[in-house]
């Protein structure tokens, strides 16, 4: 029995899996296995154990949304495949109280020879809905899934981004008690995330649950009430969601296992192909007459090596600077003026699909703008060999900023948006303070082309 604030209880569960070296070694444990006991003549193994989770216990109250972190392979998915009852423990309990609804793997609970509307039905009717109540629905189903005239073709032909709106839609009109979810959604766009997460916050404003898997550190800060952090199958920490991710990502940059020490690239010869004038550091404000005192000065100060960062190696980010439109590496700068950040690093094993990013954020984390190498390489891609010196410049106007300290964040990754390997991220690589500004709320000023008002009783009107 559950007390009546509890949604999932978890006590001491543990989940062996039996390994075979040899498929046939399955077969002979079906077949020899109830021999040897039957005539009590000693048994043979032909497995070994896998112990994926061990005394795994923690709870869950109700309206509340619970992020898991946690390396591949932890042990993550099975956890939560227990929860939702597709998967038998070895040991433990696991208590649920109300109706789950999972977004386990991606086609779970799809037949791939039926349409969209047929598996809505499908899907819906196993997570318990008579054909009567799907009918009510399935107007709202497809509107949310909305994706158009596939709904009527077979789901086989659908992409993993369609195939998880359609499951999203249909879980989140079950009416279920607990939404479970595994990563799903990293599959996702933009717009539809977007959706699904004002559903989820409607869903936990209703008093209900959310346990979900996320490699995405932001998202688990941003939505959840407590992260439970699973490391080799055991929980390693529960807590508030911003600590333990960053106790999650301090583990996970200790045990990236390459030291390499990145200022040893020399990248003198490359920089000066490019046209980086990195020796000089160029002060943009002698190039501006300094008349106001709204003006925004922006101090910057130079790449910090030695910033937290994580990833497996397999190509490091040697230094970042900000460059002038003319290349010219500036301590200095103005809200408005154009800029380009330069982020130069070394691969040291083939990367066949680099994504290079960055993300500037306020002194309170606040992701405040970023972008990364990905839409504008999609159609011409650039792949990186072992030792190849690699760069990339982002040429925007830096927005004006409001007094402060900010960071940018670097990474390098590999594979595309939705899913790829971390190489290496780096927090506060370079970190600027915005000294004085005339913006006086928002995060952001945008430089504005025009500014204009107009009065109906004027003739004419003020630019
Ligand atoms: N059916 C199975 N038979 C044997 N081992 C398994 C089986 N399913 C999972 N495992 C192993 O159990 C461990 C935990 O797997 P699980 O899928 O739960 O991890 P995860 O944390 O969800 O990983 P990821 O983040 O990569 O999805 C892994 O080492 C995996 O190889």
């Amino acid at each position: 029995m559950l007390c009546d604030s509890i949604a999932i209880k978890i006590e001491n569960l543990a989940k062996d899996y039996k390994v075979y070296k040899k498929p046939e070694d399955k077969l002979k444990e079906m077949l020899f296995s109830n021999f040897f006991s039957l005539f009590k003549i000693g048994t043979k193994k032909y497995y070994e154990v896998y112990t994926a989770l061990k005394s795994v216990s923690f709870e869950v109250k109700k309206g509340e949304i619970v992020g898991i972190l946690g390396k591949n392979g932890c042990g993550k998915s099975t956890l939560l495949q227990i929860i939702c009852g597709t998967l038998p423990s070895t040991e433990g309990n696991v208590v649920v109280s109300g109706k789950v609804a999972a977004l386990l793997e991606l086609g779970v609970g799809f037949n791939p020879e039926y349409t969209g509307i047929e598996n809505i039905y499908f899907y819906a009717s196993i997570l318990g809905l008579t054909n009567k109540q799907i009918e009510k629905k399935i107007n709202r189903i497809i509107e949310f899934a909305d994706i158009g005239d596939f709904i009527n073709q077979p789901v086989k032909t659908y992409s993993s981004g369609m195939y998880v709106r359609l499951a999203f839609s249909v879980i989140a009109h079950v009416d279920a008690d607990i939404l479970i979810i595994d990563e799903a959604l990293a599959v996702g766009d933009a717009f539809f995330i977007q959706k699904c997460m004002r559903f989820i916050r409607e869903f936990i404003k209703k008093g209900r649950t959310i346990l979900f898997v996320s490699h995405d550190i932001n998202s688990v800060i941003n939505l959840c009430n407590k992260a439970v952090w699973i490391d080799n199958g055991i929980v390693k920490k529960i807590g508030d969601p911003k600590s333990i991710s960053n106790d999650y990502l301090a583990e996970l940059y200790n045990s990236s296992n390459t030291n390499e020490k990145s200022n040893e690239v020399n990248s003198k010869d490359y920089r000066s192909k490019l046209g980086i004038k990195s020796e000089t550091t160029y002060d943009i404000r002698r190039k501006l007459l300094i008349t106001s005192n709204l003006r925004n000065d922006l101090e910057i100060f130079s790449f910090n090596d030695e910033s937290k960062s994580f990833g497996c190696k397999g190509a490091v980010i040697t230094d970042v600077m900000l460059l002038t439109s003319d290349k010219e590496n500036i301590c200095w700068t103005i809200g408005g003026e154009q800029v380009i950040l330069y982020i130069e690093g070394k691969s040291l094993i083939n990367i066949s699909k680099p994504i290079i990013g960055f993300c500037v954020k306020d002194k309170l984390g606040q992701h405040i703008f970023g972008d990364n190498t990905y839409l504008a390489y999609i159609n011409k891609s650039v792949s990186l060999k072992e030792n190849d010196l690699f760069s990339s410049e982002f040429a925007f106007n830096m927005p004006i900023l409001p007094a402060g300290d900010y960071s940018i964040s670097v990474a390098i990754a590999d594979g595309d948006q939705s899913s790829h390997q971390q190489h290496h991220w780096i927090h506060d690589a370079i970190i600027f303070k915005s000294h004085s500004s005339s913006i006086s709320s928002g995060l952001v000023g945008i430089p504005m082309q025009s500014i204009k008002l107009h009065a109906s009783s004027m003739e004419s009107s003020y630019e």
